[in-house]
């Protein structure tokens, strides 16, 4: 027994090497037009025995090599199968930092079944050719999964199975993801590969519309629109419009603009591309940015009007300033060094990137301006159509007060609300002050302590007010009074001229009649 074993092996081996020899000769000697003809037939003869079709699905693709939407989706879709039928499984941190999340291993290999039909998926690596072999994962390593499946079920497999595993895998993949807060890096930073343009962490902001506080109906009707938004694919097909809806708040510092950027971000599930215009090197860049965006998500521009000389107004006071920079040599070096550093993005190239053919790519996607002046923003920038929706948001409404009153101490009513509300009603506190105030200063404090600091501040704002107004009314008259002086005394200047030739005509003949 023991020796036809070893006859046997020695057989095998002998044929193995056979066949190795022959595989050389043939990629040696054999042209390598009569190779592809040979590897044709092969495959051919091959299909008669082996009847399975291989599908494989790369992370990587395109010429920028963006990972594929395809890879993302099944790698989400087997993510709850491997932890139940796969054998090496891979750990991670899950998306509430608290518990592991489960997926298969490389050259894992797990079975799936569609309407009673067997595939299998298979998580494949290769190392490109060019690379020596490393004991340590490297960035380089492709991986691709491969589905394999009889080729009886070609039809049901290519015409329904994929896109049912694309679809299940897109939904797990919005369950589970961490959603993101992305900033974009200075073209600088770029590092040549693409892949950098925005760096992120993960988006945490625990803002929602229940602990915002403006108007109950105001808010409504954002909701509203969101919904109607999200909803809207087929709609906004249907007119014709790129599936995109940009918002412009406006309101005094601390009213909340950042707070419901966060809320609508959380009530939507949308990550949030937080654009420092100042830092995009000019409108080549900005594009390339937007290209980089994906869809489900908010872009934001903080403070449009402090981001860039934006405005038509200023370009008059820039010429003038170029006139005399022109004069002076040193004054003009100065500013060639500062303006090579500065942004270049025009006005233009911003309304490019709102509505230009280019921010049609990828859909579903709000652009969100905030400022503090609304009214110093060319006209262009936030018209209807750009700037859909215009949100004025402003001091504390009673209605307001009573949203934090309920989120910071947990009240729905107290004796002192009354006071409070009269207060509210005679002068403007921001939310942002009204918060401060309603958050407890020690451990021991409470809601009674919390409260009678904003009527504390309620009063000295009030008060601040009272004198601002009399100040305001004193400039009034004291500027008036000067008006009126002026006035006066050009009057008589005026009619000194007016007369002093009537009376020199007049003293003429009176010496005439002497
Ligand atoms: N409407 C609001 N509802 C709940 N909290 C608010 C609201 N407005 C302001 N706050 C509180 O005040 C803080 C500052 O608000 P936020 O940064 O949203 O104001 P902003 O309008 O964006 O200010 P700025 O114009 O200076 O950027 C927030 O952290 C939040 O706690």
């Amino acid at each position: 027994m023991m020796m036809m074993g070893g006859d046997m092996w020695a057989r095998l081996g002998s044929t193995v090497a056979g066949l190795m020899f022959a595989w050389a000769m043939f990629q040696q000697y054999v042209p390598i037009h009569l190779r592809g003809y040979v590897e044709k037939y092969t495959h051919r003869l091959m299909g008669y025995f082996y009847p399975y079709i291989q599908i494989s699905i790369h992370e990587l693709t395109g010429e920028r090599m963006k990972c594929s939407e395809a890879y993302t989706a099944i790698e989400a879709y087997l993510s709850s199968k491997s932890s139940e039928r796969a054998r090496r499984l891979k750990a991670d941190i899950g998306k509430d930092s608290k518990s592991m999340v489960l997926s298969m291993d490389a050259n894992e290999e797990i079975t799936d079944e569609f309407k009673g039909i067997k595939l299998w998926w298979t998580l494949n690596t290769s190392i490109p050719k060019t690379q020596s072999f490393s004991f340590y994962p490297s960035a380089d390593v492709k991986r691709y999964y491969t589905l394999t499946f009889h080729k009886l079920h070609r039809k049901l497999i290519t015409e329904t199975y994929l896109d049912y595993v694309l679809e299940e895998g897109k939904a797990v993949g919005l369950r589970n993801r961490q959603r993101k807060l992305f900033t974009n890096n200075r073209s600088d930073n770029w590092y040549g590969y693409k892949r950098s343009v925005w760096s992120h962490v993960v988006f945490e902001h625990p803002a929602t519309f229940q602990t915002l506080a403006m108007d109950p109906e105001k808010k409504q009707e954002i909701v509203d629109d969101l919904v109607t938004f999200r909803k809207g694919k087929e709609y906004y097909a249907k007119v014709g419009k790129a599936w995109k809806r940009g918002y412009l708040l406006y309101g005094p510092p601390g009213t909340g603009k950042s707070t419901m950027i966060a809320a609508m971000a959380n009530f939507l599930n949308y990550d949030i591309y937080d654009l420092e215009l100042t830092a995009v090197k000019d409108n080549t860049e900005l594009r390339k940015l937007l290209i980089e965006t994906s869809s489900k998500s908010i872009i934001v521009i903080e403070d449009i009007d402090c981001s860039l000389d934006l405005t038509g107004q200023r370009k008059k006071t820039k010429e003038k300033d170029e006139e005399e920079e022109e004069k002076d040599p040193i004054r003009k070096r100065e500013k060639e060094e500062k303006s090579s550093k500065e942004s270049k993005v025009t006005l233009s190239g911003l309304l490019n990137f709102i509505d230009g053919l280019w921010s049609a790519c990828g859909g579903e996607r709000l652009i969100i301006f905030t400022t503090n002046y609304v009214e110093k923003l060319d006209p262009a920038l936030i018209r209807r159509g750009r700037m859909d929706k215009h949100i004025k948001l402003s001091y504390c409404s009673f209605e307001g007060f009573k949203v934090l009153a309920k989120n910071y101490l947990d009240l729905n009513s107290h004796h002192l609300f009354g006071e409070i509300c009269s207060l509210m009603e005679e002068t403007e506190i921001t939310p942002a002050d009204v918060a401060e105030n309603l958050m407890p200063k020690t451990i021991t404090g409470d809601a009674e302590t919390c409260l009678e600091n904003l009527i504390r501040t309620l009063k000295m704002a009030k008060e601040e007010a009272r004198l601002k107004a009399v100040e305001e009314m004193k400039e009034k008259e004291t500027s008036a009074k000067t008006e009126v002086k002026e006035e006066s005394l050009a009057n008589g200047e005026a009619k000194d001229k007016e007369t002093s030739p009537k009376e020199d005509a007049k003293d003429d003949e009176s010496i005439k009649e002497e």
